[in-house]
């Protein structure tokens, strides 16, 4: 059998906040690819589809079963390649973990270990930080997607703790007023005095916040969502609206505060895109997105979950970054190594295990042709019917169709073929 390009089974991961059943694209993309192996249970939540080698779930070839994590470290350089081999140090990992999430309430108001950290958690509690790398990720939306993103700019911050009692209570006014007086607003430059100075003020807020004793969490969550419906001016309608949903997920849960009024609430479009980078504070809160990541599970988190907290390690390692939501929306990039039909967008964030290419034939028949890329690769088919093959080898050619997912190894060409008029791929891959 060649392994220069086959179709491989993801793994599913059910974590609670999941799209419940069939409204899940995580449980209809691994029912099309695996009708035998996976009944939709009405009842389930179907959170994340894992395309990768990460030990936690390997992902596992479409025919035989056997682990891609096994078939990788058989025949490293056929799959990896020796620059992938060198850069990363690996002979059975390849560096990215591709997946689908489909979220149907809000996940954990969360960051990432950067490498150092991540080692240290690991050594001190691997239960808990399965391995010893660091998590930068990228979010691409594939319906209209909502989350948390870095911490609000500090002006818009300053004025909700003048406004809103609950927030001046739980900090306390010292801390108010030294905020207040101490920030510096308007254009900061990145790492200068200032921003340093913006960034320790900003982190002992959150850290009041994030230690407030859990018998003054239950009273102020209470008086604070009675507040949106008393007095909503205080709050805007967006805000409003997103702290009764999240009431709505996460009943008198600490996030109302550390989530809805110190981060930056963001929508994405469809085919617009974040990049989180390690530390980043963030929580998704719902939608269905194609996400990458270095190959970790490693998830610090402090709250909006039933999930282990590590609360004082999330305190210490943020990166208290505080720009403008805009700031932190990835644009998609020309990319020049295909050609064909249809178009495609790449998303190539600025780290060296992953970036991204969204493919899309929209019509019939179309044939798009992508040169051969320089280490491993992972598609999934997420919209329409077609076929995918090696150039010029007919035999080659595999089925597609939404929540099929192939592995593709170095140096292959590949040609896309579509039998719809909209067919729609997501192809993560690493070169180095
Ligand atoms: N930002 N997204 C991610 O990091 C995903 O890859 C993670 O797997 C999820 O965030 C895990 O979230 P919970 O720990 O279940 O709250
Ligand atoms: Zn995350």
């Amino acid at each position: 059998m060649s392994y220069r390009l086959f179709q491989i089974d993801a793994g599913v991961q059910n974590y609670e906040w999941g799209n419940i059943g069939s409204k899940s694209v995580v449980a209809q993309f691994a029912h099309n690819s695996t009708p035998s192996k996976v009944e939709i249970d009405p009842s389930l939540p179907y959170a994340e589809l894992w395309m990768g080698t990460h030990q936690s779930m390997a992902s596992v070839d479409h025919k035989t079963g056997t682990s891609l994590r096994d078939l990788v470290e058989k025949r490293p350089e056929e799959f990896l390649g020796a620059q992938v081999i060198n850069k990363f140090r690996s002979t059975r990992e390849i560096p990215f973990l591709l997946k689908v999430l489909s979220i149907g309430k809000v996940l954990s108001i969360q960051a990432h270990p950067d490498k150092e950290l991540a080692q240290k958690l690991h050594f001190r509690d691997p239960k808990n930080y399965p391995d010893d790398n660091h998590k930068p990720e990228m979010a691409l939306a594939v319906t209209e997607f909502e989350g948390f993103c870095g911490f609000k700019p500090l002006e818009e911050l300053d004025s909700l703790l003048q406004k809103i009692p609950e927030f001046r209570e739980i900090v306390g006014e010292e801390l108010v007023h030294l905020f207040h007086e101490n920030i510096f607003t308007g254009k900061v430059k990145m790492d200068s005095q200032e921003d340093h100075k913006n960034r320790k003020l900003l982190q002992q807020v959150f850290s009041k916040v994030m230690n407030l004793p859990d018998s003054k969490v239950y009273m102020n969550t209470k008086s604070l969502v009675k507040r949106t419906y008393d007095e909503p001016e205080l709050f805007g309608h967006e805000l409003c609206k997103l702290i009764q949903k999240m009431q709505s997920d996460f009943p008198y849960d600490i996030g109302l505060f550390c989530g809805c009024l110190m981060l930056n609430h963001c929508i994405l479009q469809p085919g617009e895109a974040m990049f989180l980078q390690a530390r980043d504070i963030h929580a998704y809160i719902r939608g269905d997105i194609v996400e990458c990541m270095a190959a970790s599970d490693n998830v610090v988190r402090a709250g909006f979950t039933p999930k282990f907290k590590d609360v004082n390690v999330l305190v210490d390692m943020l990166t208290y970054s505080y720009e403008d939501v805009e700031m932190q929306k990835m644009r998609p990039e020309i990319f020049t190594r295909s050609h064909g039909n249809g178009y495609d967008n790449l998303y190539d964030p600025p780290i060296e295990e992953f970036a991204v290419l969204q493919t899309i034939l929209n019509e019939k028949n179309g044939r798009r042709e992508v040169e051969g890329l320089q280490g491993p690769s992972i598609l999934i088919v997420t919209k329409g019917e077609g076929s995918i093959q090696i150039q010029d080898e007919n035999d080659s050619k595999l089925k597609c169709k939404p929540g099929f997912i192939f592995f593709i190894q170095p140096e292959v060409k590949i040609q896309l073929i579509s039998s719809s008029d909209d067919f729609v791929t997501y192809r993560a891959f690493c070169e180095v």
